[in-house]
């Protein structure tokens, strides 16, 4: 029956209160006596083992009191502004009742007060439908804030069923969308939908495709699923890691308490440009121009660092080396020597050939002394290894090498050149103009500063190809030989020692059990290959959407991905439902992508407002004006966050003027400027796209960028036009 009473919610919010007190009070029961009894069940063990309490009787009490513990532990880093322990409940028609929350909890007798949400037992309240009830009478979602109860809405799921359960309110999914958004992403848990629930609970092993179009939850539920994975494969993932990775930091800040507010605080979130922060020691947030970053996200790259780590340094191109052994003078010459080179590095890498290469340059030397000449084995050895002039020669013409020098390099026109044969005129270009903030920067300092995204990629491939630094004995002997100037020899190995590593001879990354990798369809064919590094053995989720894709060349990233993926075994979920934009604001974005990318998966809206999205138009004069009447209007009509979204070269104007502007001044705190690039994965209630044209012309993957742009309104959004409007003809 359902009820609308004001006074039999009030009573059924009271009834479901007794048990939620229930629940709280067990649980701090149950934390102080964990800790005590898990204390004295290790003192057992450790001190009195021949005591009059059995072995196994011990054991038994120590596992249950630790599983109080853990859930104690876990229930300490719930958020507590996050929306209470307890959430759900549902009927069966066999009248059992279960409660679902964030964590499990029993009372004394080990009976469930709650169960977790990602056991077996709670999927019927996710999964159940009228079509298919799976015993389910009722669900019933109950709203909390900390400790109390607030409010509830229920889903009748079998009406076949002759029961006087009461149903109240309209439906909690509704509930939870139509509220305004904050700054931080909040976990959905109680009210995950089916398809997103097979998503969640899909198995551990090989790669967890996640796709679907903007707003369907795909973010929200690879976060879920990590929770998820985490309570079915503790022991392998609290051990192996978790490894979240994001577009950017404004992203990874956006997400950050979803994971503790499901009660696991053991993954570590890093941004795409933050990824090679455990090999370098540097993260970064800047993006290159367009054309640049679409050449350095290229696999052509692999070939262009290749040749450069093989190309001397200026100063170290020496090629020619002569020693005298009783008067005799042994050499060997460029050919001889490039040919050494090659054989060394066909084996091993870089920075662990040195002493491969200077064997084989001493042995070639001994073979050209004259056999005619009388002398000793092992005096010929010795006179030739310890000559000076050798000894001077090898840390030259084979110096240890530091990723950030190398890379370096490329903001040499001639390096480029010779090094970047297979890329045009117009690409060397774009490459060589990308590394011009290197102009002025010192040449025997090791760079930290400065460099993009797409860099850190290629620095990380730098260093999978030089290897790990040569051994410290080696290093005094460069510091002896040149003089102590010895900034470019100890680079690398400053930034590889901080790294545990039991082979030298393996690469030196952080590795994890399981990836998780959000707005994939942006990650570069080079990035993968950074991230495969994090995960050779790893399981993965992949999440994206290729119609918001940034990089250019779809065939080419998913030939990296595939090589990602292997033969594991793999599964796509698609989501279809679109919870974020109301149909009005949906409908319209998905006119503009259609145009360009008919493929696209475009998912149905949830709900709709009434309220079509606005188009109008400015000049670069009139902008500042423009802005202010849009986002008072905007500010006017929605409750929540107001995003600004604008192409990069108009970002510090926009931002400037907005936070400047005395009537704006009272919204400031819902009010965020941002690109295109780095509104991927957020959302805000209102939203003022400004210039779709430019946004278009300088993003590198254009109509899909400005399509991240017009998806990102929960509520309200309006375009602006500023001098031109040749976008709109996608509208028609
Ligand atoms: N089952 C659900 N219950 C409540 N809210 C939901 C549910 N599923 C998704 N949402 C909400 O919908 C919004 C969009 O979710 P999310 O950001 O995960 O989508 P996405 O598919 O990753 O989007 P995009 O591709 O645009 O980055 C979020 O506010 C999320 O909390």
């Amino acid at each position: 029956m359902t009820s609308t009473s004001r006074a039999d919610l009030e009573r059924e919010i009271a009834m479901e209160q007794v048990h939620v007190n229930r629940v709280y009070d067990n649980l701090s029961t149950a934390t102080a006596s964990a800790k005590n009894l898990a204390q004295q069940g290790r003192e057992i063990f450790v001190s009195d083992r021949t005591d009059f309490l059995r072995e196994e009787d011990g054991t038994a009490l120590f596992e249950r009191d630790a599983f109080a513990y853990q859930a104690a532990k876990r229930l300490a880093i719930l958020d507590a502004e996050h929306e209470g322990l307890v959430f759900g409940r549902i009927d069966l028609t066999t009248e059992e009742i279960r409660y679902i929350g964030r964590i499990g909890v029993r009372d004394d007798d080990y009976e469930p007060l709650v169960i977790d949400w990602r056991a077996p037992a709670a999927e019927p309240f996710y999964r159940a439908t009228p079509a298919a009830p799976m015993g389910v009478i009722r669900r019933r979602v109950l709203r909390c804030r900390d400790d109390k109860v607030v409010g509830l809405e229920d889903d009748l799921l079998d009406s076949s069923v002759e029961t006087d359960l009461p149903i109240f309110g309209e439906g909690a999914l509704m509930a939870s969308l139509t509220r305004a958004r904050g700054r931080t992403m909040r976990d959905i848990v109680a009210t995950i939908q089916a398809e997103q629930d097979e998503a969640i609970r899909a198995p551990y092993q090989g790669v967890t495709v996640i796709a679907g179009g903007p707003g369907t939850g795909k973010t929200v539920v690879a976060l879920h699923r990590a929770a998820y994975l985490l309570y079915t494969n503790r022991a392998r993932l609290e051990k192996g890691g978790v490894l979240v990775v994001g577009p950017s930091g404004v992203f990874m800040n956006y997400i950050e308490r979803v994971l503790p507010s499901l009660g696991e605080d053991s993954v570590t979130l890093k941004a795409i440009g933050s990824v090679a922060s455990d090999v370098l020691g540097i993260g970064t947030e800047r993006v290159d121009k367009a054309a640049a970053a679409t050449i350095k996200g290229s696999l052509a790259m692999q070939k262009v660092l290749k040749n450069l780590v093989r190309t001397p340094l200026p100063g170290h191109d020496v090629d020619s080396v002569r020693v005298t052994v009783k008067g005799e003078v042994l050499g060997l010459g460029a050919k001889e020597l490039a040919r050494i080179r090659e054989q060394v590095l066909s084996s091993v890498r870089l920075n662990r050939g040195r002493r491969m290469a200077t064997d084989l340059v001493a042995n070639a030397l001994i073979r050209k002394f004259p056999a005619d000449v009388e002398i000793e084995q092992h005096e010929l050895e010795e006179q030739v290894r310890e000559h000076p002039s050798l000894l001077a020669f090898l840390p030259r013409w084979w110096p240890s090498l530091s990723a950030t020098r190398v890379l370096a390099r490329l903001a040499d026109p001639a390096v480029v050149d010779r090094v970047a044969p297979e890329l045009s005129a117009e690409q060397r270009a774009a490459l060589v103009s990308s590394y011009e903030w290197l102009q002025g920067v010192d040449e025997g300092d090791e760079i930290v500063r400065g460099w993009s995204v797409a860099d850190i990629a290629l620095l990380d491939e730098l260093i999978h190809i030089l290897g790990m630094p040569p051994e410290e004995k080696d290093q005094e002997l460069d510091v002896f030989l040149e003089g102590g100037d010895v900034a470019e020899v100890l680079t690398t190995a400053d930034l590889l020692r901080h790294e545990k590593h039991t082979d030298p001879d393996e690469d030196p990354h952080a590795t994890y059990a399981h990836i998780l990798v959000d707005e994939g369809q942006d990650v570069t064919p080079m990035q993968w290959r950074m991230l495969r590094r994090r995960g050779p053995q790893s399981s993965w989720t992949i999440v994206g959407d290729p119609a918001q894709s940034s990089y250019p060349n779809q065939e080419e990233t998913t030939r990296a991905l595939n090589e990602v993926i292997g033969r594991a075994p793999h599964r796509t979920f698609t989501l279809s439902t679109n919870y974020r934009s109301p149909s009005e604001v949906f409908e319209f974005a998905a006119k503009v992508i259609t145009k360009v990318y008919p493929g696209a998966d475009l998912p149905k809206a949830v709900r709709s407002t009434g309220i079509e999205p606005r188009v109008e138009a400015t000049t670069t004069d009139g902008l500042h004006g423009a802005l202010r009447e849009h986002l008072l209007t905007i500010a006017a009509r929605v409750n929540g966050t107001i995003g600004v979204i604008v192409p990069p070269s108009r970002l510090r104007d926009v931002q400037l003027y907005v936070f400047q502007d005395e009537r704006l001044a009272a919204f400031e705190d819902r009010i965020i400027v941002v690109t295109a690039l780095q509104a991927k994965g957020l959302e805000y209630d209102g939203v003022l796209v400004v210039s779709p044209d430019e946004i278009i012309e300088q993003a590198p993957g254009g109509v899909r960028v400005l399509y991240v742009a017009l998806t990102r309104a929960t509520q309200k959004m309006i375009t602006l036009d500023v001098d031109t409007s040749q976008w709109r003809e996608l509208l028609k």
